[in-house]
């Protein structure tokens, strides 16, 4: 342990100190006396307790490792570190005395300026200048003392933090890798949807019995360059080839299939894979593949790996495998997995399924469960493939081995199916026939190998150069492979290559061909749906469609409706102009009806004139009785009416100018010559022709039906009848008349509406003054006839304040002037009712009879 000097022998000389003390700061009273070294205590220095900083350590856990000579540092043993501990005591004793006894008042001003520092701050005062040479050094022990303190309190805090954060910077780190991993696959996959046919190529070691031949190699691969191999026949010639990958010699069955990996992944998304290797007979295309027992190849591989993402994605994708194998021997296909496939019974051939796709009816579709049924399969199916002896591969395979996995997948949250292939076909080996040495069924063989090739060949090259008919049909195994060579799937062709240099030839033209097939452009993959999913949308279309036809004839149909209705708007156009028309004249003729009875109401006035000076006898006794009020003092029938205004100017002219044509219609007063007096006719039928207008109208189309009307009616019966009951008192009645002298209702002095009660008698009303047959001013009738629009508003009007003001009319006529049957001539010669017991008696009846007429009437108007 080393001491600092001074730390020992506090100085004696320090009056200060000795004399009073200098408060002490609580918990700082031993700081003086520490000792600069870094086994003090810090809990000795300590300030007021902190809550937020974490509890002094102990001084064994805390204090640093004491170093050795070299600068190593050295662990205490527990005895020296108990010995340490009475040792920092002492010199804590030590150091109390030694500021007991302090100096002066410059180190106890400082040592209080200290302490009132926060436990985590070290500045030091400048009053330490100030601090004469032996207070001095105690006042450095102390800042030294706070400093070693501090330093260790922060290394604490930060082994703390270490020890926190170390589990999460762990997980960060994973999760980095992880990520990155994910970026290079999908940057790997979006480079397959650029180009989503990939050729990697595999160039196999010399064979033992090449080497023993002197062969050398004519493939040149540098490790460093991964997507290039140089082909050097000679000195003079090399050739630089590119592919997606190359594998040298010395890659192994691992290194190939992880490149393979991200197109075998493919298939569980939905994709259909194919995976094929191509090359001259013994290259090792049949080693990729399938591989040996103890190196196992890319079928085997490729299915584990889909065992594998299965179970990691078991909790949301459940996944089922089915694996076909067959091989196409002499352009026929041979079910592998069927153990009577050499049976004519058993041959299989091609069909286009509903979705488009290539379908072998009749395949054995095996489904797998366990990585060990999956090995068991591949074994049948090697052990009924055909091979043969050459005089190249003793062992080589004579037709294309294909093997099918069969993904169905459903998404468990989202119900998403779909079904995808992987192919993982070893074709049969290119050679040359003379080469080969082969002769009768290996020769037949070796042709159907070359054809099948070539249309292999010529399929690649039409997607090469993107025809837009590619002969797949034109071998079997095209025909196979057709849904998996096109566009919507991931290709990966693995091109073996010999190296060696008698088969130089072959490897040129085999990586020829392969630089062929990987300048085919291919748009992006497309996912895979289930048929059953597809026939359900295939279905939902086919519904749509329908709809959509019905659609069109729907529109077709309103279209035609809307013509129609145009047409019938223009005949209902036409229709209402014949209506105004018809209606105008209608008006011309009621207007001249009008004149005519102004007319004849003339003639009858100017023939009564000339006949009462004829017969003066009978003057006084029709003096002494009353006068017939209704007769005297009824208007003209102008004024109930709600017609317009008659046109001035002599009517006797116009009637004599047009009496012929006038005299041969019914109820036109006609001029008793004789007499020199008009007949009295009725004007009922010419009334009953105004409501007969809206029934013609009631024929137009728009209008109500007839049992609309039906419906209508006793609504406009109501309101008929309102018009004249309901009338309020300002407005003026359609028509009244004064009563009868001599009749219940003379007594009350008063107007009588025209219109019965609900019993037939006439309702008594408030009307005013007014005396006379009275009808609302023509000026102002003649105005709201104009207002009126509808015909209905018309038909209400004629029917209602016109038929009532001409019924009234009538009424009064009869209570005024008796029964139209008894003769006029009574009246005029005083024996009638100018009698007063024949007038009592004729107006006891004339009430009754008024009544009578007056419910007839109204329900002929009605
Ligand atoms: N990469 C390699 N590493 C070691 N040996 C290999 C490799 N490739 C092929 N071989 C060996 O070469 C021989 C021929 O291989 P293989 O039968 O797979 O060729 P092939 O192309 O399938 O022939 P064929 O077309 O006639 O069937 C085998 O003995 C195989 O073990």
């Amino acid at each position: 342990m080393e001491a600092y000097p001074g730390t020992s022998s506090p100085s004696p000389q320090s009056p200060t100190a000795a004399a009073s003390p200098p408060p002490q700061p609580q918990g700082e009273v031993e700081c003086g006396a520490v000792e600069f070294s870094d086994h003090l205590s810090p809990s000795r220095h300590a300030g007021p307790a902190d809550s937020n900083t974490a509890p002094p350590p102990s001084p064994a856990s805390v204090a640093p490792m004491p170093q050795n000579l070299e600068g190593e540092e050295t662990v205490p043993t527990s005895e020296e570190v108990v010995d340490e501990e009475a040792a920092v005591e002492e010199l804590a004793k030590e150091g109390d005395e030694a500021v007991a006894g302090g100096e002066g008042e410059a180190l106890r001003i400082f040592l209080e300026e200290l302490g009132d520092q926060a436990d985590d701050c070290l500045i030091p005062s400048p009053r330490l200048k100030e601090i004469a040479s032996p207070d001095r050094l105690a006042a450095l022990q102390v800042l030294g003392g706070r400093y070693n303190s501090l330093v260790e309190k922060f290394k604490l805090q930060v082994a703390k933090c270490v020890e926190e954060c170390a589990p999460r910077f762990d997980g960060l780190k994973k999760k980095y890798t992880v990520e990155c991993a994910e970026r290079r696959r999908l940057y790997n996959e979006l480079i397959e949807l650029r180009g989503n046919i990939r050729v990697f190529c595999r160039c196999r070691p010399l064979s033992a019995d090449e080497v023993s031949r002197g062969c050398s190699s004519v493939i040149d691969v540098d490790p460093s360059q991964e997507t290039e191999l140089q082909y050097v026949p000679s000195e003079k010639e090399r050739k630089n080839f590119k592919f997606d990958h190359v594998f040298g010699p010395a890659d192994d069955q691992e290194a190939v299939f992880a490149e393979s990996l991200p197109v075998v992944r493919s298939v569980m998304d939905g994709f259909n894979v194919c995976i094929f290797a191509y090359g001259q007979t013994g290259t090792g295309k049949t080693f990729t593949m399938e591989g040996v027992p103890e190196n196992r190849g890319v079928n085997y591989r490729a299915l584990e790996e889909l065992f594998r993402m299965s179970n990691e994605r078991s909790s949301s994708v459940a996944y089922t495998f089915y694996v076909s194998i067959l091989e196409v021997y002499n352009e026929k296909i041979r079910d592998l997995l069927d153990d009577n496939c050499e049976q004519a019974s058993k041959r299989l051939d091609i069909k286009q399924s509903a979705d488009g796709a290539q379908e072998v009816p009749g395949l054995v579709e095996a489904p797998i469960y366990t990585i060990d049924g999956v090995w068991d399969k591949l074994k049948a199916g090697a052990k009924n493939r055909s091979v043969g002896s050459t005089s190249v591969n003793e062992l080589s395979s004579r037709s294309h081995s294909l093997v099918r996995v069969t993904v169905r997948s459903e998404h468990l949250v989202t119900g998403e199916m779909s079904r995808s292939h992987m192919w993982l076909v070893d074709l049969a080996g290119s050679e040359r026939l003379a080469k080969t040495e082969v002769e009768g069924e290996r020769l037949k063989e070796s042709k159907f190998i070359n054809k099948s090739l070539s249309a292999l060949g010529d399929v690649i090259a039409a997607l090469a150069s993107k025809n837009s008919h590619i002969p797949y049909r034109n071998s079997k195994l095209t025909h196979l492979l057709q849904s998996s060579l096109g566009g919507d799937c991931k290709t990966l062709m693995f091109v073996q290559i010999s190296p060696s240099s008698t088969d130089s030839g072959e490897t040129l033209c085999s990586l020829n061909f392969a630089s062929r097939v990987r300048a085919i452009e291919h748009g992006p993959a497309r996912k895979q749906a289930d048929p059953a999913e597809n026939f359900k949308l295939k279905q939902m279309t086919e519904k749509l469609c329908h709809e959509e036809k019905e659609n069109v004839k729907l529109n077709e149909s309103l279209q035609l409706m809307q013509l129609k209705y145009a047409s019938r708007e223009n005949v209902f156009r036409t229709l209402q102009d014949k209506i105004r028309e018809t209606e105008q004249a209608c008006r011309t003729h009621q207007q001249r009806v009008r004149e005519l009875e102004n007319e004849l109401a003339n003639e009858k006035k100017a023939a009564r004139d000339t006949v009462r000076p004829t017969k003066p006898s009978l003057a006084a006794p029709v003096r002494q009785r009353p006068p017939l009020a209704p007769m005297r003092q009824r208007p003209p029938l102008v004024r109930i009416s709600n017609q317009a205004p008659p046109p001035s100017g002599p009517s006797r002219q116009r009637l004599g100018s047009k009496g012929p044509s006038v005299q041969n219609k019914e109820n036109i007063p006609v001029l008793d010559k004789a007499a020199g007096k008009a007949r009295r006719v009725s004007l009922v039928p010419m009334m009953r022709q105004i409501p007969l207008q809206p029934k013609r109208r009631s024929s137009i189309a728009i209008l109500p039906s007839e049992r609309e009307r039906m419906s209508v009616l006793p609504e406009k019966r109501a309101m008929s009848r309102l018009s004249h009951m309901q009338m309020p008192k300002t407005t003026r009645p359609l028509a009244n008349f004064n009563p009868i002298p001599g009749t219940p209702v003379a007594a009350s002095k008063a107007p009588v509406d025209a219109t019965p009660d609900v019993r037939g008698r006439f309702k008594r009303i408030e009307l005013g003054s007014s005396s006379k047959f009275s009808s609302p001013p023509m000026q102002s009738m003649w105005k709201s006839r104009n207002n009126v629009s509808s015909p209905q508003q018309r038909l209400r009007l004629q029917s209602g304040s016109g038929n009532a003001s001409k019924l009234c009319f009538s009424i009064h006529k009869k209570v005024g002037l008796g029964s139209p049957a008894r003769p006029r001539n009574s009246l005029m010669s005083g024996t009638g009712i100018f009698d007063p017991a024949l007038r009592e008696q004729m107006m006891a009846g004339k009430f009754g009879n008024a009544q009578r007429v007056f419910s007839k009437r109204r329900m002929s108007v009605l």
